[in-house]
């Protein structure tokens, strides 16, 4: 079989995006893993379906790398947008879009036919540990030791699990040694994302993420919000501001009850790959 797909990425965190409004019936845990490989697949953060919806105009799935569901990914969802609106399957600038962490609104800013930034309205972040999920009973300051070493981390939800960790000199962090150990702590039963974030003024962060399921990544938008929301919160930064990834800048307001944010997505290059039956759903 010939699967279709398009590459796209969100300030370099990146993503095959698969039209599945016609149900392919394929094993998409499955190919997530091995077409995301970066030496002998497509290479990517995650593999993204395009599916029908009754709740919004369509849904986004989103598997991570290791093949595992996520329920809501900040920087595919612009990815979305720029992909439903380009490829013509919508004209409207204003979309709603379901996930499994609900339905998102996203506003495309358009020049000329050309998506050029995507405002997503994320919600609200969630503190309560039980929806997190995180076994604690609070969300703010939790301790946890990891080795030899004891954190202090803030818990919350984009839809998706988040500790926060602010550190001095983010440059130098371990964060390859530390991230995978706090994502499979047995403080949280779904496994986390982990931002550690170092300040740099009242209107600016800067970020490094370990992802769950992937790794560390260039950017992630949920990320991003989670980190920023923390900041507001501990009073190191005012309502609006950035967050500076590796891969770049998202803009982020945070108005005591709402998350907005503000950025790029591109197109990368389209393709087709073959695969073979053992990825059919019998
Ligand atoms: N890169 C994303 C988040 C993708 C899902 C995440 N790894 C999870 O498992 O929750 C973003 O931009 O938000």
């Amino acid at each position: 079989m010939i699967l279709e797909f398009t590459k796209m990425h969100g300030l370099g965190n990146d993503f095959i995006i698969i039209d599945n409004l016609e149900d392919k019936r394929l094993n998409w845990s499955k190919l997530a893993e091995n077409l995301c490989q970066r030496n002998t697949g497509i290479g990517a953060d995650g593999l993204v379906l395009v599916n029908p919806s009754h709740n919004g105009d369509y849904k986004m799935v989103i598997y991570n790398s290791d093949g595992s569901l996520a329920q809501m990914c900040g920087n595919a969802i612009r990815c979305f947008g720029k992909y439903l609106y380009e490829k013509g399957y919508t004209k409207e600038e204003k979309l709603s879009i379901d996930t499994d962490s609900g339905v998102k609104i996203l506003y495309l800013t358009v020049d000329n036919g050309v998506v050029q930034s995507v405002k997503v309205d994320m919600g609200s972040p969630i503190f309560q540990p039980e929806l997190i999920p995180v076994n604690a009973p609070n969300s703010a300051d939790i301790k946890i030791q990891v080795a030899q070493r004891e954190l202090t981390i803030t818990a919350i939800s984009m839809g998706n699990p988040h500790a926060v960790i602010f550190v001095e000199d983010l440059k130098n962090y371990p964060v390859n040694e530390l991230g995978p150990l706090i994502e499979n702590h047995p403080l949280f039963p779904q496994k986390i994302n982990v931002e550690f974030v170092q300040i740099k003024d009242d209107q600016t962060l800067a970020i490094r993420v370990w992802e769950r399921g992937v790794g560390e990544t260039q950017a992630c938008g949920t990320g991003a919000c989670a980190a920023f929301v923390a900041s507001v919160l501990k009073g190191k930064v005012k309502f609006h501001g950035e967050v500076h990834l590796l891969g770049g800048i998202l803009t982020i307001t945070y108005d005591g009850n709402k998350v907005y944010k503000e950025g790029p997505a591109a197109f990368v290059f389209e393709g087709k790959v073959e695969i073979d039956s053992s990825y059919k759903l019998i």
